[in-house]
């Protein structure tokens, strides 16, 4: 494999997981951002963002002279014969994916960029767009190439490293094969084709993971409501290969950078071509419903009325392994319970406050202490071995909301707490050994 000069632009989630791991094959990249002071801590070796590996690699790159950090795109890409645009393309007016960060730097870097380059679109977005970048460039000896990513946050690094596979989409294959050669040694499974197509396979990819979650949120409405287990169902279903075991547990809803916003992009994206999806339209709305759910729940817990009511809660992220709170169904959840009038004591090991409406403590046993009730909506390992006797005697009530099924439900009825999980019913079960 050949060692390329490769820029990236971007230095969040995407974009320094790139960088880094791209250095860390052998490349010599440049990443740019636009935000200096955060330009200033990578180069200092400080990471903000939690991801296991990654201020190592960001450490080792640098030190080995073949990953640096500069403020703005022009600056980055002036050597390049790769550029990965890793930009934000959050939900803009009427749900569709706002791509201005994406076109302002193709117009900003068009003149600068290196003769015969290929500039990569690595954010998420609509089908078109590299046609779109191609002809913001106004480069004839300049390629767009689609090469959507599938990493996921909390585990980007191993996910960079080690994808199920690598989907790289152009009009020009000399382009696409160039771009796939930088990955080469990863030796993962590599899907070359059409632009339209690639920029399709990441929609399609992350709606229908949402659209698995909300069928196990509502297969697990069902059954609390026929007096079946839905973990027992899941495991059951996933033993299908078909269906797989993974990305099926039930929780207060999915969310996240990601899926939420390519949901709605989607729908947008088929109403452009005058399709009413309505497959994940309502794939959206049975999303909130659950948020609504277990909502429900700590309102049925508290004997159905919320105001003045002291709540626990345990998680805010939007999942275990992350600090990310944008579009975190757990913080959805608890600024509804704020809404109703709840007095809100809330800790995440990896979150600190101030958070409008709550309070955001720095220990669990605070966050729970005279509460009536006790939700848990983020699934850190670190809360099932809470000492639940312990939680037992600092809480007012002793109602305990699992809205994950992440604790050891034996542990909570030993404590004397009484428990409610998501698609449980509160029958008694037979103990199969
Ligand atoms: N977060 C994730 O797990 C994944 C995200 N994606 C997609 O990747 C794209 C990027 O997402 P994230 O990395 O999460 O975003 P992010 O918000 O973490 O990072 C974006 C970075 O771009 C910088 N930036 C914005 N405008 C700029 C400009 N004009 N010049 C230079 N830098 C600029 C920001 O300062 C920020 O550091 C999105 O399209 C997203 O949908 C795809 C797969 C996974
Ligand atoms: O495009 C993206 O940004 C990324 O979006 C997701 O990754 P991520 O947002 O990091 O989060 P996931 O691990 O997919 O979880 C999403 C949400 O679903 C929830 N979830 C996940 C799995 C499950 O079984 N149950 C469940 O409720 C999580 O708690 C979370 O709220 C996809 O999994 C990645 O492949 C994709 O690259």
């Amino acid at each position: 494999m050949f060692a390329r000069r490769v820029a990236v632009v971007g230095t969040g989630y995407v974009g320094l997981t790139t960088g880094a791991c791209l250095a860390s094959l052998g490349h010599r990249v440049v990443c740019a951002d636009l935000d200096a002071l955060k330009v200033a801590r990578l180069k200092a070796g400080q990471v903000d963002i939690l991801e296991p590996g990654l201020n190592e690699l960001v450490v080792e790159g640098q030190a080995a002279g073949r990953l640096e950090f500069v403020v703005g795109a022009r600056n980055a890409v002036a050597d390049a014969e790769v550029v990965f645009l890793c930009l934000p393309t959050p939900m803009g007016a009427g749900g569709a994916a706002d791509l201005s960060a994406v076109e302002s730097v193709a117009e900003e870097i068009r003149e600068v960029l290196p003769y015969g380059c290929v500039v990569v679109c690595k954010s998420t977005v609509p089908v078109g767009t590299s046609e779109r970048v191609k002809a913001l460039l106004q480069r004839e000896d300049v390629a767009a190439v689609s090469n959507p990513e599938f990493l996921r946050e909390g585990t980007a690094v191993r996910d960079f490293l080690h994808p199920d596979r690598i989907v790289v989409g152009s009009d020009s294959p000399q382009a696409a094969e160039r771009v796939a050669a930088l990955f080469a040694k990863l030796g993962a499974p590599t899907v070359l084709m059409d632009a339209a197509s690639s920029e399709m396979v990441k929609y399609a990819a992350n709606c229908f993971l949402a659209m698995k979650l909300s069928y196990v949120n509502a297969v697990a409405e069902l059954c609390e409501l026929l007096g079946a287990d839905v973990t027992s169902v899941c495991e059951g279903m996933g033993y299908d290969k078909r269906i797989g075991q993974s990305f099926l547990k039930p929780g207060p809803g999915w969310g996240g950078s990601c899926l939420p916003k390519d949901t709605h992009a989607l729908v947008q994206i088929a109403e452009s071509v005058g399709v009413d999806f309505t497959l994940i339209k309502s794939t959206i709305e049975a999303n909130v419903r659950q948020q609504q759910r277990i909502v429900g729940k700590v309102r049925d817990a508290v004997g159905g009325e919320l105001a003045g009511v002291r709540v626990g809660v345990l998680g805010l992220a939007f999942k275990a392994g992350t600090n990310d709170l944008r579009d975190s169904p757990a913080l959805a959840v608890a600024e509804q319970l704020v809404l109703e009038g709840a007095d809100l004591s809330a800790y995440d090991p990896e979150v600190t406050g101030p958070l409008a409406g709550m309070l955001v403590v720095d220990d669990p046993y605070q966050a729970v202490k005279g509460a009536e009730a006790v939700v848990v909506l983020t699934d850190w390992p670190v809360f099932r071995t809470l000492d639940w006797v312990r939680i037992a005697d600092l809480t007012d009530g002793h109602a305990i909301i699992d809205s994950r099924n992440h604790l050891d439900e034996d542990a909570l009825v030993r404590a004397g707490l009484v428990h409610s999980g998501v698609g449980r019913a509160p029958l008694a079960r037979p103990q199969f050994s």
